[in-house]
């Protein structure tokens, strides 16, 4: 009779030249709000960061909540619209989104890691002055048109600047720092910011080894409709062009370059959803989901 459990053992030990490789190393994962899924998924990833902090790492959780928005703009009776991929935010809805974001939502994560055995700490980009925001300009221009029309999303912002120190407090303290994605402007306006925007500045500002993508899907796919393991920057930029990277997709390999472009080593984009998936990309040999990287770099030891 043959037994196909894997043996722990050897999981361990394959485990060791990644251990090594990440040792005090920063990550940034962002968690996705489809990702967060069931109590249960969230406490597998508590688990999972806080195995990365008792291994060496040095995690840093960035997380979404557009699904969690959405549930209480239900409860509430209002409505919501989205203009290339972002939230329209009037002061209202600001309102609300700082409260799920910054509230429910940052404790949860927080605390699911803290109840697995690390110490994190939740925090907004608006303590300790983490982000900068200002104003995020869209422009947008009809099919046939030559006419570039300036969209007014309310309080939706981009990042501006990121002070890192309060993170760098963190980590130095062996705290994981667990940031909801609201900025602030010079003149003490809040911004609603996209989560994957927060995760690749932040990742970018701290020179992180690794950022990690947990969304919905595997990762990217190609024309053929399968997973793609390993693109460069430029392979990326082709598919946009040819139009088999669409959609909520478009913002996310940017937001990959973008960190890639701020000396981040590699970005991946994984499925959340999927058991220990953070553990899978960083401690074995195939990893997970599909990883970004930098021209002529072979970066999966
Ligand atoms: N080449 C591609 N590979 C994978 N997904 C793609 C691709 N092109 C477009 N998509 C779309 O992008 C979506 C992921 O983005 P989105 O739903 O905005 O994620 P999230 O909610 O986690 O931010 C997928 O569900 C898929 O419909
Ligand atoms: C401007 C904007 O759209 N902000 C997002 C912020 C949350 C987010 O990005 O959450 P996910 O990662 O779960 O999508 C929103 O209001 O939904």
């Amino acid at each position: 009779m043959t037994d196909d459990t894997p043996d722990p053992m050897k999981i361990l030990s394959a485990a060791l030249p990644y251990l090594k490789r990440y040792d005090d190393q920063i990550i940034v994962v962002k968690y996705g709000g489809h990702a967060m899924g069931e109590e249960e998924t969230a406490l597998r990833f508590g688990r999972d960061i806080a195995l990365l902090e008792q291994v060496g790492v040095s995690p840093v959780v960035v997380h979404g909540g557009g699904p969690q928005i959405n549930a209480m703009l239900k409860r509430l009776n209002v409505q919501s619209t989205f203009v290339q991929g972002l939230r329209v935010t009037d002061e209202a809805m600001l309102d609300v989104v700082e409260m799920v974001l910054a509230g429910p939502v940052n404790k949860q994560v927080a605390e699911a890691i803290t109840r697995a055995g690390a110490l994190a700490v939740g925090i907004s980009g608006k303590d300790g002055g983490l982000i900068r925001a200002r104003k995020l300009l869209r422009t947008m221009r009809d099919p046939g048109s030559h006419i570039e029309q300036v969209l007014d999303l309310g309080f939706v912002g981009e990042p501006e600047a990121v002070d890192t120190r309060v993170l760098k407090l963190l980590i130095g303290a062996d705290i994981v720092p667990v940031v909801a994605p609201v900025g602030v402007g010079v003149d003490g306006q809040t911004y609603n910011i996209n989560a994957d925007t927060v995760a690749g500045a932040i990742a970018g500002a701290l020179g992180a080894e690794r950022l990690l993508m947990l969304t919905d899907v595997s990762g990217v796919k190609g024309p053929d409709g399968a997973l793609i393991p390993e693109m460069t920057v430029a392979e990326v930029r082709a598919g946009i062009e040819a139009g088999w990277i669409s959609g909520g997709m478009i913002p996310k390999v940017e937001t990959c370059i973008y960190a890639i472009e701020k000396g981040v080593q590699g970005a991946v984009i994984l499925d959340g959803r999927v058991p220990h998936a953070v553990l899978h990309e960083l401690f074995t040999e195939g990893g997970a989901g599909t990883l970004i990287k930098p021209a002529g770099t072979l970066i999966r030891p």
